[in-house]
């Protein structure tokens, strides 16, 4: 009897904003942030316009929230099969599938025509995309049928400095394409190196993720080699006369880091290598971003 009035009384409760919160992947949408940021005072050699870097975060950051709220609506059965990410508010039922639902499409809705009416419409479109790209290709699709699901659906989340770049210049550039081939690269060891630590929790959601379907000693070897395409790719920006020596400088540090992890990761047994790797690699594609920033602003200055 108690039970059933507390559960009636939960149910006009209003749910807590830190679930809706919680829906939009706060920590990962502000590293994307800070990756838009980059590539929005990348892309001019004077100050970009304040009101354009303003709205375009906004809209960016709305739009991404709108994407992650929309993996955890589709991902709520398997997010309740996951130690990871059972106590999520869908999983726990904490809100409903119509509360999120309806959350999903407003951020997402907003952040969009936030940018077709004050940025520029091509950002709206590929902030569109990558939306798309995110919420329905990779979590609706490839999570559950392949294991390269993150090769592929990572291009959605590699966007952010492409559209902080088009926010400001609204035009494509080859150097903006390089800043997505970046993180293009550097989602595989960022991911796989968790999937390796989880692969238990994946095999038993029946998620096709890489350690799962081809070992675990195979998953290890490929996070191995795309800590090196990372490595490579990261290089770029200097080659090709974008950044200069301070992010060279900078790169090759946290780059010796990487591969000092990654190279752990590929010949050890344990899985608390792996769970430090992944942690490291949040660290490194900041700091990446921070350099690159810093290093264009120092080249401005000097
Ligand atoms: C499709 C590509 C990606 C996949 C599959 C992926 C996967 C994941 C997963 C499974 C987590 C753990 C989340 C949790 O425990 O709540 C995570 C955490 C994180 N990811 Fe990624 N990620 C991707 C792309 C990115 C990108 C592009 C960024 C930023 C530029 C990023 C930044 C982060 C951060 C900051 C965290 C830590 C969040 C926290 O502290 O809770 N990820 N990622
Ligand atoms: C508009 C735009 C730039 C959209 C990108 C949106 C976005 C927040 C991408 C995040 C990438 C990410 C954390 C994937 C993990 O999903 P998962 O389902 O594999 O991980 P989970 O099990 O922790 O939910």
């Amino acid at each position: 009897m108690r039970n059933s009035n507390e559960a009636q009384l939960r149910s006009w409760e209003l749910p807590a904003w830190k679930d809706f919160w919680e829906l939009g992947k706060p920590r990962v949408v502000l590293v994307m942030l800070v990756c838009a940021l980059v590539g929005m005072a990348l892309a001019t050699p004077t100050l970009p316009a304040l009101d354009k870097v303003v709205l375009g975060l906004v809209g960016i950051g709305l739009a991404s929230m709108g994407a992650a709220a929309f993996n955890h609506l589709l991902d709520r059965r398997l997010d309740k099969m996951m130690l990871r990410t059972s106590s999520r508010p869908l999983a726990e039922g904490r809100l409903g599938s119509w509360q999120a639902g309806i959350y999903a499409a407003l951020l997402s809705v907003a952040g969009v025509s936030l940018l077709w009416y004050t940025v520029n419409p091509l950002t709206a479109w590929l902030t569109l995309g990558s939306l798309i790209g995110y919420a329905l290709v990779y979590t609706g699709f490839l999570k559950r049928v392949t294991p390269q699901n993150i090769t592929i659906g990572g291009l959605a989340g590699a966007a952010p400095p492409l559209l902080g770049w088009t926010a400001i210049t609204g035009e494509l550039h080859p150097n903006a394409l390089l800043l997505v081939l970046i993180i293009f690269a550097w989602t595989p060891p960022h991911f796989w190196a968790l999937a390796i630590y989880k692969q238990e929790e994946y095999a038993n959601a029946g998620v096709p993720m890489l350690p799962v379907t081809h070992g675990e000693a195979f998953a290890r070897l490929q996070v191995w080699l795309y800590t090196w395409l990372t490595v490579a790719v990261t290089l770029l920006p200097f080659v090709t006369g974008m950044s200069g020596w301070i992010y060279l400088a900078g790169v090759l540090a946290l780059n010796v880091r990487f591969l000092f992890w990654n190279w752990k990761v590929w010949r050890g047994k344990d899985l608390a290598t792996p769970l430090a790797s992944f942690w490291f690699s949040i660290r490194y594609i900041l700091l990446l971003f921070l350099l690159l920033l810093v290093d264009h602003y120092a080249s401005l200055v000097i």
